[in-house]
């Protein structure tokens, strides 16, 4: 194949951040609303430029304006509140997504609002009453579809876990509740101020996943209770659903963390199942950190995500996938999609081909892998061998001689540095 050569293309400069766990971090950093501020270094062009201290929260970066309480969250009502109206006086207002007093109805006349609210409806927040805060940077709040929590529900249950972590994942939180036999134990930690009107202390702590902190005093103790192995055995699993935005570095000290709190008694940290969901393109930074996590051939999609439907609803295929550190083989992807494959030993897509060579079920991104005999491995069969380039390439593109077009972050060929996912730029289809 010929590619057309351009070369003296100005290379724009690369910028990149990277976040810095100093030892005594949390204690030395400055604080905003959202807890103790994360270190980043600034690189341009690799060279370090700027250390400078940053919101966890807010992935515009510097300028977290929240230094104190949301003013709002004063006029919230409790749980504890709700709870205490009887459901044929409970009343929501859709627009300022919360509960309304008697004597504050005035104000919300011309609202969308909820009335006759069961105790069975308080337990579905995220089904019923909120708006998803998607427009935020700060929260990109996604619910998961049905099909993908129904099948972390069976998952779990397969796993015969007893006490589930939902670190922000609201929708699966919601779907234990509802089980009737309630044996399944389940907490959610969201940054969402708003769940706290739907769930008591013991169910629900805002907490900031990038930085360990929770918001309210009296929070670790509930969690550790949560945690800990008393006289009953516990079988954990913490689920995440971070922004895509976030860091890696923070979720990877934020499952460390969990760690070193679900110490047993003989002081050795209880080994416990995490589901991690993530892009596709993030496993290698996911499993240099964790080289005891892989990546399922699952395709998560989310109910209000424009862009990440399902395959079978004919949109555009997820590229969002469920990291774990549970042996593949015990993990059953559902429905006709998938297809256990035996030399490896897991579950995969159907069009996922086994590649002799290889010795894997290539695919990454779910679709088809064609093996170069030249580059000695399966590459996406969209591209062709470039002898040029030395290796397979879309039919389009132009040589280059620097390799600009790969992120020097995540290896991905889609884009640079500057517009990696893991540092908080919009990840896909851009
Ligand atoms: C379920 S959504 C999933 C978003 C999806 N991964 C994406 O980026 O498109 C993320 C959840 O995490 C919560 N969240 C966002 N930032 C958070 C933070 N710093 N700490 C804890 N929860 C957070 C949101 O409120 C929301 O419920
Ligand atoms: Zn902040
Ligand atoms: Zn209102
Ligand atoms: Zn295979
Ligand atoms: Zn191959
Ligand atoms: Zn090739
Ligand atoms: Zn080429």
């Amino acid at each position: 194949m010929s590619c057309r050569k351009r070369k003296n293309i100005p290379l724009l400069p690369v910028v990149g951040f990277e976040v810095r766990f100093e030892e005594d971090w949390p204690s030395q950093a400055p604080s905003c609303y959202h807890g103790p501020m994360l270190l980043f270094d600034k690189y341009v062009d690799g060279r370090k430029v700027e250390t400078f201290y940053a919101c966890s929260a807010q992935r515009e970066g510097k300028n977290c304006s929240s230094k104190t309480q949301m003013p709002w969250n004063h006029e919230m009502m409790s749980y504890d509140d709700v709870i205490a109206i009887h459901p044929t006086k409970r009343k929501f207002c859709c627009q300022c997504q919360k509960f309304i007093r008697e004597d504050d109805s005035a104000t919300h006349i011309k609202h969308e609002k909820k009335t006759g609210i069961t105790n069975a409806d308080l337990i579905k927040p995220s089904l019923l009453f909120l708006t998803p805060k998607e427009n935020t940077k700060t929260n990109a709040q996604y619910f998961l579809s049905h099909n993908t929590i129904s099948f972390l529900h069976s998952t779990l249950k397969r796993l015969q876990i007893s006490h589930v972590v939902n670190i922000g994942m609201p929708r699966l939180h919601e779907h234990i509740q509802h089980e009737i036999d309630g044996t399944m134990k389940s907490i959610l930690l969201d940054i969402d101020e708003r769940f706290s009107m739907f769930w008591p202390r013991e169910k629900f702590l805002q907490f900031n996943m990038f930085n360990q902190h929770f918001f309210h005093d009296g929070s670790e103790e509930i969690f550790d209770e949560f945690l800990q192995n008393r006289s009953k055995r516990k079988n954990i699993a913490v689920v995440l659903d971070p922004p895509f935005g976030g860091l890696v570095d923070c979720i990877v000290q934020t499952i460390k963390w969990m760690s070193s709190r679900t110490m047993d008694e003989v002081n050795e940290s209880k080994k416990f199942s995490i589901f991690w969901i993530f892009p596709y393109f993030m496993e290698k930074r996911i499993t240099d950190n964790f080289p005891f996590m892989s990546m399922l051939d699952f395709q998560v999609d989310y109910d209000n995500h424009k862009k990440f439907k399902n395959a079978l609803t004919g949109r555009k295929a997820s590229p969002v996938r469920i990291f774990t550190n549970v042996e593949n083989e015990r993990i059953v992807l559902p429905g006709e999609r998938y297809r256990f494959c035996v030399p490896c030993r897991r579950y995969v897509s159907v069009d996922n081909d086994h590649c002799k060579l290889c010795n894997s079920c290539p695919s990454k991104d779910g679709r088809k892998c064609r093996h170069c005999e030249k580059c000695k491995k399966c590459v996406k069969s969209s591209k062709l061998h470039c002898d040029s380039c030395k290796r397979c390439q879309i039919p389009s593109h132009t040589c280059r001689i620097d390799d600009v077009t790969t992120c020097h972050l995540c290896g991905e060929g889609s884009h640079r540095r500057k517009h990696c996912p893991s540092l908080g730029a919009p990840p896909l289809f851009k």
